[in-house]
């Protein structure tokens, strides 16, 4: 323990990151994933992925401790994984999850958006569009296995897949919580609420920044299935089986012809929604805003 206190945040990121639990169970966890001998893992600092060629399957875990926050870096290395993915006849599925206990993903990371210059608030926010054009438009079958709390930008990656499986444990909420924060979800953001909850949910979930705890979430239709934290993944790959014993290319356009229509909205006005992010984040009382909550975040922590 005074081991721990002395070295808080590398503790807490190996905790996080399951280090210590995770050296023994990897062959077992290896063999039940279906990782045979000359099965590699790929993937990148940030984002493991693990391929299960023989299902057609990857599953790919966010790794990027404390708190899989959507740094530029993450946002860069997962739009790779996702295209590598894409591009390989092999996969037909992702299960989207997090390599570490207790959080899916923070949402947007707040140090992107505070005290950078407007360069880097559009290079920043067109990496977010670029990934979430790229999931929400995947021609693979994409199932989030929610194991941990996914506010605001986390839960728009859950959005953003065709299925959501969130574990029931209380710290495991996830919706817009965004208004909370002072700030305001994107068009698109809200398009995705919209298109999954139907509009007078949607409405107030943002309007109240709402986070759902699991049984609220089910409930509203922000997920689809609530299981015990650790049949997640299992539960996750269990749908996927069921998608994927539909024809691919009968799939692929009929998600096509319910999600085009809301990416276009965002894909014919990419830059304008650029000018329109970087002018809000740079206001005086946006980034007051912002701070603020960092700082009695890193107060709490
Ligand atoms: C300006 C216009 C923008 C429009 C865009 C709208 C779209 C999306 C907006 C967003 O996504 S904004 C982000 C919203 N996210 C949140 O409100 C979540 C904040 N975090 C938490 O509630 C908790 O951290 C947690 C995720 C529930 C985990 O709790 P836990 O107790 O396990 O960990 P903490 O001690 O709170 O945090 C550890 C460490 O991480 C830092 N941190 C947490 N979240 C973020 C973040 N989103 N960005 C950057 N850093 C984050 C936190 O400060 C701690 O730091 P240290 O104290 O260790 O330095």
């Amino acid at each position: 323990m005074a081991l721990m206190a002395g070295l808080r945040v590398p503790a807490r990121a190996l905790l996080r990151s399951g280090c210590w639990l995770r050296g023994a169970a990897l062959a077992g966890a290896e063999a039940a994933a279906g990782l045979g001998a000359g099965v590699r893992r790929f993937g990148s600092q940030r984002v493991l992925v693990e391929p299960d060629p023989a299902a057609g399957v990857a599953v790919v875990k966010l790794k990027s401790p404390p708190v899989n926050s959507l740094s530029l870096e993450l946002l860069t290395e997962l739009v790779i994984s996702l295209e590598k993915l894409d591009n390989d006849k092999t996969f037909r599925g992702i299960v989207l999850t997090s390599d570490l206990c207790g959080v899916f993903s923070a949402g947007l990371d707040l140090t992107e958006l505070c005290g950078r210059s407007p360069a880097h608030y559009a290079e920043y926010w067109r990496a977010l569009q670029e990934l979430w054009l790229r999931l929400y438009l995947s021609g693979l079958v994409s199932v989030a296995a929610v194991n941990g709390a996914s506010p605001a930008g986390g839960c728009l990656l859950c959005l953003s897949c065709d299925y959501r499986v969130l574990a029931d444990s209380p710290s495991c909420v996830i919706g817009p919580n965004e208004t909370r924060l002072g700030i305001v979800a994107p068009f698109w953001f809200k398009d995705c609420m919209v298109n999954t909850v139907g509009h007078r949910a949607a409405e107030q979930a943002l309007q109240l920044g709402t986070l759902f705890p699991p049984a609220e979430a089910l409930r509203v239709g922000l997920v689809d299935q609530v299981v015990p934290e650790d049949q997640v993944q299992s539960t996750a790959l269990a749908a996927m089986a069921r998608w994927l014993a539909i024809p691919d290319h009968a799939r692929q356009l009929t998600k096509s012809m319910m999600r085009k229509p809301t990416a276009d909205r965002l894909a014919k006005h990419r830059e304008a929604d650029v000018q329109s992010f970087v002018s809000f984040v740079s206001r005086d009382s946006i980034q007051k805003a912002l701070q603020t909550y960092l700082e009695k975040l890193k107060q709490k922590g």
